[in-house]
Parts: structure tokens; C-alpha cells; sequence
């Protein structure tokens, strides 16, 4: 019997719609610029359940493209992005991205206090969330909850960023996307983060896909890693065999990052 990594290895076509064991599945994502040059030349891939992902890639490669693709910031092109079997296409875009939470590489805070901010997305909803919820939520992402009363200004970035997670996860994300999410803070704030990711996706189960420069950070917290070069996947492995790749493109992005 096969694992969830060797699965993500397969080819597309050995799987029909509606595959219940895979997160996302996407078959064919193409995208071409304004001008008609390919951006993502036919992307396949399956996503399991409750893995993480690392993307990496020479910049330009169409890492963020990719990523904006699976909660619809860039609409892709119908059945080609499906999530839990159902064209994403499909579903209520405001559902969509509460199901799929995304983290930028700068946190931007709303005015208020962290509390506002972690508020605001189950408040568009008519729901409160009570004190004890916002505290769970901030330790959740690894912040104290006595910086539940401060205002977004005081914060320092990583603490930003850190209140940006608490605020998406109130959401309840199934999937989290994340690109280059530590590129701005310092290496202790860095492990912060990464130690709330791992949290999340072992206690509940959570998918994550980010992406990073950092290989790294890849090595440190993924399960799997898509390196994509130039629009296409040109290798899917396990963090330990990065060395392994044989694309040349590849092989000359690993030797000039490490
Ligand atoms: N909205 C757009 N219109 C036209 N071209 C775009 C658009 N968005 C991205 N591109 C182009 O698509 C290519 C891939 O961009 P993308 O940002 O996805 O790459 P990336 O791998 O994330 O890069 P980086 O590592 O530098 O962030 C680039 O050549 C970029 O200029």
C-alpha cells in the first residue's frame, strides 16, 4: 500500500474526480500573461490530506501563481483546481478562502487591537468571539495572549505576523497557504512560526503549502517538496532527497541556494 508522499508522486490521470484522499488536486493549470507568455505550463499535482508542502523555485518560476491559484486570488481556469473532489471554480469564493487561509510575506494589520484583528473574520459572520477564544487562537499561533490588548502598531513584525495567523486560523482553515511567510522576520521569530505550523498540522490536521526561499526552512518542516521551474513541476520529493533532483535547472537553483 502506498503513503500519502508516494501518492503525491503519481500521476494525475490514476485518479478521478472526486478523490476523497487528496486535499487539493490540480490537472492541467495553465496560465499565460497579458502578453501570451506561459506563466504555468499544465501544472498536475495532488495535495493530501494533512501534509505539508514546500514550493520552491527560481524566482519568476510562478511559485505565488501557483499559491493564489487554490483559494481563487488568481481565478484559475475551471476544472483544473479541485478541493475535497469539487471544482474550486464552483464553490462561494468568500467560503472558499475562510476553508483556505492564506499568510502573506508582510503582515497587514487592521486598526485596533490584536483582539480586533483576530475577531474580524468570525465577526463577519455574526459571530463574537469571546475572550478565551481570542486567547486560545493567539496561543495557537504561538503569541503570549496578554498581547491580546495591543494595538497593531506596538508589534514588532514577527509578532505581527503571529496575529495574522491567529486571525486566519479563527477561520477554522482546513488549508493553509502561505507565501514566504518568514522572509521579513528575524531567525528566532522565524522558528516561532514554523513551530506554530508544525503544531497546527499535527494536533489538527491541517495542510499547508508555502512557499519559500529557504531551503532550509523546506527541510526543516515539509513533508514534500514541488520544485517548480520555469511554470512546471519538474520534481516532487521528500525533503531529504532534494539532493537527488535531476533536473539541471533544478539541480543549479539547490546548488546556488545551499
Ligand atoms: N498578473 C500578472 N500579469 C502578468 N504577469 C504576471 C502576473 N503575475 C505574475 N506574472 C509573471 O509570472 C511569472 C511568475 O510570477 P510569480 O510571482 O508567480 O513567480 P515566483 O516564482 O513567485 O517569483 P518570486 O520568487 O520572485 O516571488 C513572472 O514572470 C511574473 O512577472
Amino acid at each position: 500500500m502506498s503513503s500519502p508522499l508516494d501518492e503525491c508522486l503519481l500521476d494525475v490521470d490514476h485518479y478521478p474526480d472526486g478523490n476523497g484522499d487528496h486535499k487539493f488536486h490540480v490537472r492541467n493549470l495553465t496560465r499565460l500573461s497579458h502578453d501570451g507568455l506561459p506563466i504555468l505550463k499544465g501544472i498536475n499535482l495532488h495535495i493530501p490530506k494533512g501534509v505539508i508542502v514546500g514550493v520552491i523555485g527560481p524566482s519568476g518560476s510562478g511559485k505565488s501563481t501557483l499559491l493564489r491559484a487554490f483559494n481563487r486570488l488568481w481565478e484559475p481556469p475551471s476544472s483544473s483546481v479541485f478541493l475535497d473532489g469539487a471544482d474550486i471554480c464552483h464553490l462561494d469564493v468568500l467560503s472558499l478562502r475562510r476553508k483556505v487561509g492564506m499568510l502573506f510575506q508582510l503582515p497587514s494589520l487592521f486598526e485596533g487591537t490584536v483582539a480586533d484583528n483576530v475577531r474580524y473574520g468570525p465577526q463577519l459572520r455574526g459571530k463574537k468571539l469571546s475572550d478565551d477564544e481570542v486567547r486560545k487562537l493567539l496561543i495557537m499561533a504561538d503569541l503570549d495572549a496578554s498581547f491580546m490588548d495591543k494595538s497593531g502598531a506596538e508589534l514588532s513584525v514577527g509578532q505581527a505576523q503571529r496575529v495574522a495567523l491567529a486571525r486566519t486560523l479563527a477561520n477554522s482553515p482546513e488549508v493553509l497557504l502561505l507565501d514566504e511567510p518568514t522572509s521579513a522576520l528575524d531567525p528566532i521569530s522565524t522558528e516561532n512560526i514554523e513551530d506554530a505550523l508544525v503544531k497546527l498540522n499535527k494536533s489538527r490536521g491541517m495542510t499547508v503549502i508555502m512557499v519559500s526561499h529557504s531551503i532550509k526552512q523546506i527541510q526543516r518542516i515539509a513533508d514534500i517538496v514541488c520544485l517548480l521551474v520555469d511554470g512546471e513541476i519538474v520534481e516532487v520529493l521528500k525533503p531529504d532527497q532534494l539532493s537527488q533532483a535531476k533536473h539541471p535547472m533544478a539541480q543549479r537553483f539547490l546548488q546556488l541556494s545551499s
